[in-house]
């Protein structure tokens, strides 16, 4: 395994040297390309910097924007306008602040995103897109009827020189991402792209994750647009039309334009094709056609390039890192510290229901679960067990009767809120996201400053892959694992674990077992524990709750509860099978 401060030191310094490499390479280019391909230099790098923030909102929040060259076009007007103004800091300033006006208009087109998904969301940002390219023909840009062309940066007033100050943007966009895209908004962005249930259990607003993706997407639009306008001089609406809008969403979904290469490669290929084209005497317009095919591939496929080649790199690598390592779940579990007592009554649930229609899940269900105690919640198929979790954890607000954590009531609050109390849960289905690497996804769900030796311990003690492992190579059952240890990390008051161990062979239901044994003491954290494993809720909890049809049918100390002759009917069908 990578030393954690190594891991953390290159985190930090890779980025800033790849950047630095990069500006350098443009510097050279800048001085050996010809003055054409210097102009079309300049527009591939202003397309991957549009193309970068397009793939916030597609590659990494799993949303659909079909307007980004009109943020592009709002970057471009403020640069326009300011310039006519003559407004003081010059080029750089104005780029900046019209990057921070599209980023603004960004937030205002993503609120319907919050409602909306899929065609829907689609409809409303080529809208938008279409309306205001109708707005900008009839309008036009400030300065482009009196040819008052923009000024570019003293420093960089030729194309090369530009065409470098383009490169230098550009390298600092790419780390801002890049930082981002690894810090707690990337981490919302694919989580919220995987499944907002999971992302509002891990105390992330939902709606914030896919506001900052909105905002970071149309900002680098903006800034984009701001060069285009520096690039041309006078910026017209015909550089910003919704078409193109369209064929550069189809570059980034088939990409995948979140990679910061990949958007170098689709900001190539939005010049390379129409000039191919051109040298073939071919009409341009039947780029549109071209992209539009890819884009059908795309979609088809479900699977971008730059997705589906560090895929197969990375699951390479987790081969050559599995056959170096012995699997930590078949070790004996740390040595278990003293068992602590159950102490105050922590949650306390009083008479709760909830009803789906006709259908009574749950009916007057009472439950006490004490500080630092672990209880089984058991019950048969269709009990009312994950309709209890869900409840409690905030997804079923429609629920009669009272739940509080700690004396304080819990109605009212959304799944977000409880989690940010402390009160936290897992979940039956799949809710990681994939696209994380475990350490990303254990900080995400944590929510607190946590060292990499704090993280790389808990994961040992769950017996979790390294944390530099990503979340696509893991199977379910140890995923799971890594969300009861990214709770646990989280150091909520309570957890929740819904069937934490589906998916794990026999053994490994054993180790959790004994790990989760050991939670209450080593953690300071109460657990309820659903499960259908009636060895694992034996080996686990001193006090268990039987669900049997929406109600209570028993509830107190282990042996009382699994020898009650209701339990044993209404449980197993029959007595003999306890
Ligand atoms: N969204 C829903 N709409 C309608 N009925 C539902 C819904 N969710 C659950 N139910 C019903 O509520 C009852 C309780 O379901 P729930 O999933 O909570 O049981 P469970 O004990 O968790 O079952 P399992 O062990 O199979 O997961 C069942 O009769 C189920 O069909």
């Amino acid at each position: 395994m990578l030393r954690a401060d190594r891991r953390t030191i290159l985190r930090y310094v890779l980025p800033f040297a790849v950047a630095i490499v990069g500006i350098l390479v443009g510097y050279v280019l800048s001085i050996t390309l010809s003055g054409y391909f210097v102009y079309l230099g300049i527009s591939v790098v202003v397309a991957t910097i549009a193309i970068l923030g397009l793939g916030i909102v597609t590659g990494s929040a799993g949303m659909i924007s079909l307007c980004q060259l009109t943020f592009a076009a709002v970057g471009a007007w403020v640069v326009s306008g300011l310039n006519v103004m003559d407004a003081p800091g010059g080029f750089v300033v104005w780029l900046v602040l019209g990057g921070i006006a599209a980023g603004i208009v960004g937030i205002i087109i993503g609120l319907p995103a919050l409602r909306l998904r899929g065609v829907n969301l689609a409809v409303v940002t080529l809208g938008f897109a279409a309306a205001a390219d109708v707005t900008l023909v009839q309008i036009q840009f400030p300065g482009a009827a009196d040819g008052n062309s923009v000024l570019r940066p003293n420093a960089f007033s030729t194309d090369p020189q530009f065409f470098f100050f383009s490169v230098i943007v550009l390298a600092v966009c790419a780390v801002a991402i890049y930082f981002l895209q690894n810090g707690r908004w990337g981490a919302g962005w694919k989580s919220v792209a995987f499944s907002e249930r999971g992302t509002a259990s891990a105390g992330a607003s939902v709606s914030v994750s896919k506001l900052t993706a909105f905002a970071v997407s149309a900002t680098l639009g903006g800034i984009s647009g701001g060069l285009i306008a520096g690039q041309v001089g006078l910026a017209f609406a015909s550089s910003f039309q919704p078409l193109q809008s369209l064929a550069l969403y189809v570059l980034s979904i088939m990409t995948g334009a979140h990679l910061i290469d990949m958007a170098i490669l689709g900001g190539i290929l939005w010049i390379a094709v129409p000039e191919i084209l051109k040298r073939f005497g071919i009409q341009q317009d039947w780029g549109f056609v071209i992209f539009g095919a890819l884009g059908v591939q795309a979609l088809a496929s479900g699977s971008t390039l730059g997705g589906a080649i560090r895929n197969a790199w990375w699951k390479r690598q987790a081969r050559v890192q599995a056959a170096g390592r012995a699997d930590t779940l078949d070790e004996p579990a740390p040595q278990a510290p003293a068992s602590v007592e159950p102490g105050a009554p922590l949650l306390v649930v009083q008479n709760l229901g909830v009803a789906f229609g006709s259908v009574k899940a749950l009916d007057g269900v009472d439950i006490v679960v004490r500080e630092n105690s672990i209880t089984g919640l058991i019950g048969p198929n269709g009990a009312g067990k994950s309709t209890f979790v869900d409840a409690i954890s905030g997804f079923l607000p429609q629920h009669t009767g009272t739940v509080t954590l700690a004396g304080r009531p819990l109605n009212g609050l959304n799944p977000t809120k409880r989690a940010r109390i402390g009160l936290r849960r897992t979940f039956q289905q799949d809710r990681v996201p994939p696209s994380l690497t475990i350490e990303a996804y254990v900080r995400f769900v944590a929510r607190r400053k946590l060292t990499a030796t704090q993280i790389d311990d808990a994961l040992e003690f769950f017996g979790c892959p390294p944390a530099r492992t990503r979340l696509l190579n893991v199977d379910v059952g140890t995923r799971r694992l890594v969300e009861v240890a990214a709770n646990v990390l989280a150091a909520p008051r309570i957890v929740l674990l819904d069937e934490p161990a589906a998916g794990l062979s026999l053994d490994e239901h054993i180790a959790l077992g004994e790990r989760l044994r050991q939670v209450p003491a080593r953690f300071g954290i109460a657990v309820v524990l659903i499960e259908h494993d009636l060895e694992l809720v034996r080996t686990v909890c001193q006090e268990i709750t039987v669900l049997d049809f929406g109600q209570v049918i028993a509830s107190g100390p282990q042996a009382d509860v699994l020898a009650d002759p209701a339990v044993m009917k209404a449980y197993m069908g029959e007595t003999e099978m306890l």
